[in-house]
């Protein structure tokens, strides 16, 4: 391990700064960790909602994962939007040609506003390249429906769900609580072995364009750090919990969250 920390996404970019890229580059920064990027995509976005997605050759995706981690190294990675099943494929390989430890899959499928960010075709092939390679993989509700096919109405059924998306071959899961209604945001976490609950209040705002994204880009840049796995997707709950509460109300829809809140929080600035 290099003296700093050294964290690679690979992602959309999201023009509107809340999501995507610039939400995984931005977290990174705040956890005090070397942050680098492959893009799989442009949007054209805002708070309403996605206007535009251009799409890059495999090609292009593999051109970058090669420049970064054949120089500058990497101790965790994590996937965002996909695109395609090309990429999907393009992304497996180069993670195992590269033997990059720390695989973090933020199954992302379609966003808030409805707009479809992962072919349908594609959606349950994530199941054949990625989730086997991933130490930690992060469906919110609707995806991780997709990914097991049952219907997740209850904590029963999403225990269910974990136990599943492990026996796929990911070593842990992270089964986010943000779609669900109740006073907490409830995140269900399975090791492999053991349950336990990420809780934290829920929060009455519109501002949670890009909670996912900010999620997952935590947890990674702790890993990057050498933080064992419980200790990270805990530490990555309080990042986003920070960032969802004092949020910075920009756009006229559903505004990003506040990377830089951990700080408030903490009394740092
Ligand atoms: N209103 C909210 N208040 C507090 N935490 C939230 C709220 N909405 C989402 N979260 C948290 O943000 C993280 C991302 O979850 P979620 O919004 O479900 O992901 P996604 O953006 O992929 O749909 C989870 O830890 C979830 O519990
Ligand atoms: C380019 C890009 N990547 C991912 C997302 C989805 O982000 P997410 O964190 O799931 O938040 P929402 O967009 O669902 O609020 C995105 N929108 N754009």
């Amino acid at each position: 391990m290099s003296s700093v920390a050294r964290a690679l996404t690979i992602a959309g970019s999201d023009s509107g700064g809340g999501a995507g890229i610039q939400a995984d580059l931005k977290t990174f920064q705040e956890l005090r960790v070397f942050g680098m990027s492959a893009l799989t995509a442009v949007t054209a976005q805002n708070t309403l909602g996605v206007t535009g997605i251009y799409e890059l050759e495999s090609e292009a995706v593999a051109t970058q994962i090669d420049a970064v981690a054949t120089d500058i190294g990497v101790d965790a990675v994590k996937t965002g939007m996909i695109a395609n099943i090309q990429i999907m494929k393009t992304i497996a390989a180069k993670i195992e040609e590269h033997s990059i430890p720390n695989l973090v899959i933020d199954p992302v499928m379609i966003a808030k506003s409805g707009d479809s960010l992962l072919n349908s075709d594609a959606r349950l092939a994530l199941k054949k390249y990625l989730i086997p390679l991933a130490t930690v993989v992060t469906p919110n509700l609707p995806e991780a429906e997709v990914l097991t096919g049952l219907t997740l109405d209850s904590l029963d059924s999403r225990k269910q769900a974990a136990r599943l998306i492990v026996s796929m071959g990911a070593r842990s899961v992270v089964i986010k609580g943000g779609h669900l209604a109740g006073e907490a945001a409830e995140d269900l976490f399975y090791d492999g072995n053991e349950f336990s609950i990420l809780s934290a209040p829920r929060i009455e705002t519109p501002h949670t364009h890009g909670t996912g994204c900010t999620f997952s880009a935590a947890i990674t840049a702790h890993l990057a750090k050498g933080t064992s796995l419980p200790a990270a997707v805990q530490q990555a709950k309080t990042f986003i919990t920070a960032a969802i509460s004092h949020p910075l109300h920009l756009g006229k829809g559903h505004g990003p969250t506040n990377h830089w809140a951990h700080r408030l929080q903490e009394g740092k600035s």
